[in-house]
């Protein structure tokens, strides 16, 4: 699905590479921990594979394509088909759960009958449904982040892109994210996870790609700290 072939990213005012000649493949249907101490390089691996950002070398194709060769429809095309979620969860404080869940749909312009199927889909999905009138200071944060998902599936990605979901989350919260993500990966959708969150990589027991200063250091199957 997405295949990063020798990428190196240097920051604008910066001497050192936040990533440096890194090749992965991501096949479809993956579920993905993206591990390594602060400043491996992680969200920066997050930031390109999203098109937030260029590679300074290398290349990243989606489905073959080079994303850095789109043209703007094929970039929106590219960005509606990534559910991104936040360690902050980057909610609307002024909408309810339900019209954060929705406006990522209504930027894409879809008709309003379609919008309150599939808002109510993933606020089931989640377990949300019965909170879809509150607003985001309502809610726990653990609550928080499953609309922040919500608001990634509601949009049908084939792949999500999470960059510390569970970072500001007490462990059971964790858990239990980190399983509804499991329940997304399992329905098809490929999934991506920046963590520190060690105890749960180890316990989830998924492929675990390690960074380190910008680079590769393994991608293995299975916990963390079990070789
Ligand atoms: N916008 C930026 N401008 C300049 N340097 C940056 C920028 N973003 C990241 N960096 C640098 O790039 C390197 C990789 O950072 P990155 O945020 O990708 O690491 P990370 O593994 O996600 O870290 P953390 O676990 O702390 O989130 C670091 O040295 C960081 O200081």
């Amino acid at each position: 699905m997405i295949e990063i072939k020798a990428v190196s990213k240097k920051y604008d005012g910066t001497n050192a590479l936040a990533l440096e000649e890194m090749s992965l493949n991501l096949n479809s249907g993956d579920f993905i921990f993206l591990v390594g101490p602060s400043g491996a390089g992680k969200s920066t691996l997050i930031r390109l594979m999203f098109r937030e950002q260029l590679p300074t070398k290398g290349n990243i194709y989606f489905d073959k394509k080079d994303i850095a060769s789109y043209s703007q429809r094929e970039l929106l095309e590219h960005r509606r088909k990534i559910g991104m979620v936040f360690q902050d969860y980057k909610l609307l404080k002024q909408k309810t759960v339900f019209e954060n869940v929705a406006f990522a749909l209504e930027v894409l312009g879809r008709p309003p009958k379609e919008i309150n199927k599939k808002v109510n889909d993933a606020l089931e999905k989640v377990g949300l449904s019965h909170k879809a009138d509150k607003f985001p200071r309502e809610l726990s944060g653990g609550q928080q982040q499953r609309v922040g998902i919500a608001r990634a599936i509601v949009k049908d990605p084939v792949l999500i892109l999470a960059d510390e979901p569970t970072g500001n989350l007490d462990r059971d919260n964790a858990l239990q994210l980190m399983q509804l993500f499991e329940k997304i990966n399992e329905e098809g959708t490929t999934v991506v996870i920046a963590t520190h969150a060690w105890d749960l990589v180890d316990k989830m027991q998924k492929r675990v790609v390690a960074l380190s200063s910008g680079k590769l250091t393994r991608d293995k199957q299975g916990g963390y700290s079990h070789e």
